[in-house]
């Protein structure tokens, strides 16, 4: 017969759990994933519009509902669905960290039994339309065009015990590729080495980066975010003409790193994930009679394989303040 003992439940104090004590929830939560939100700001004739997919999550203080099939504390997950839509009808949506922020305050604050609220938030890459170039560029009013460059995220959570949100910002799927300045040499030599010393390379990676904010008072997301991208792009591409050498991805990615920290003070910490996305040289030597040996000098063509890749991935803190939660 399975030993069983009373467990005391944190909120309520009430002692009348009954659960194996060989056992333990150590991890639980619940909420509302992709909840998809629109908001537009008619101005006039100039609309604005930010989409958004969120996902709430909730940790009550007493876990009843797991253990006794008790739903009197649960918030449902419509319920934290309707939450998304009335606080964007209410604020309106700006940042996603903003709108993360918010929502962890009105949970907390709502319902005294949850502990912690988790909010993850991705943007849609909508771009308003612009026809012509430069000065003459003219912006459409109310027409948006989907321009996936990278994609935008964060996560903010909050504990009760917490007086201000974590807030982690993030991007992903940013796909970048240069046809040269990139080498990668000198690496060990031994009898598992087939790769030859490769000082003129294609460069392509899909970059994943997350970034943990010091402070959330007063911080211009916005403006972060697309600092950071611009970081990783300046780093990885260099000026126009003659570009930056890249002696490894492992470099790149550092500088990458480096230059967001140095240009963001709120930043604490950043994560990279630079996948190899390999161009590979083909052999055409195999072909004799079809490439008649001519060298075309400039034109080449390379096989792409997305698979297997390197993977290549740091964390840079700031020695101040090293706290890893990315
Ligand atoms: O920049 C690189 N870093 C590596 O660690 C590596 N390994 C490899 O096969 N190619 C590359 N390229």
């Amino acid at each position: 017969m399975m030993s069983r003992k009373l467990v005391a439940d944190e909120a309520t104090g009430a002692a009348d759990r009954d659960i194996p004590e060989e056992f333990r929830i150590s991890n639980y939560g619940y909420g509302k994933d992709s909840v998809k939100v629109m908001h537009v700001v008619r101005n006039g004739l100039v609309h604005s519009i930010k989409e958004f997919e969120v996902g709430t999550k909730l940790k009550l203080a007493s876990q009843k509902d797991y253990l006794q099939g008790d739903n009197s504390d649960i918030v449902a997950t419509d319920s934290q669905k309707n939450t998304v839509y009335l606080l964007a009808r209410k604020h309106g949506l700006k940042s996603p960290e903003e709108f993360g922020i918010l929502l962890c305050n009105h949970f907390l604050t709502k319902y005294s039994h949850v502990n912690e609220v988790s909010i993850h938030i991705e943007e849609y890459p909508w771009s308003r339309m612009g026809f012509g170039k430069g000065p003459y560029q003219a912006l459409h009013n109310h027409a948006f065009v989907f321009t996936p460059t990278a994609t935008r995220y964060c996560d903010v959570t909050q504990k009760r015990s917490e007086s201000t949100p974590t807030v982690i910002s993030g991007l992903t799927d940013l796909r970048v590729l240069k046809t040269t300045q990139s080498a990668f040499v000198n690496f060990v030599n031994d009898e598992y080495r087939s790769l030859p010393d490769q000082h003129d390379r294609i460069f392509s990676t899909v970059v994943r980066s997350s970034w943990q904010y010091s402070t959330v008072a007063n911080v211009d997301f916005d403006f972060c975010w697309n600092k950071v991208k611009h970081c990783i792009l300046d780093t990885f591409a260099g000026e126009t003409e003659k570009g930056v050498f890249s002696p490894s991805v492992q470099n790149t990615l550092y500088l990458a790193e480096k230059l967001v920290l140095e240009h963001i003070p709120e930043v604490s910490s950043i994560d990279m994930t630079m996948p190899n996305k390999h161009y590979f040289n083909f052999d055409f030597s195999k072909f004799p009679k079809l490439i008649n040996g001519d060298e075309m000098k400039e034109e080449t063509v390379f096989l792409p394989v997305d698979k297997p890749s390197g993977i290549i991935y740091a964390q840079l803190d700031r020695k101040s303040t090293i706290k890893s939660k990315l």
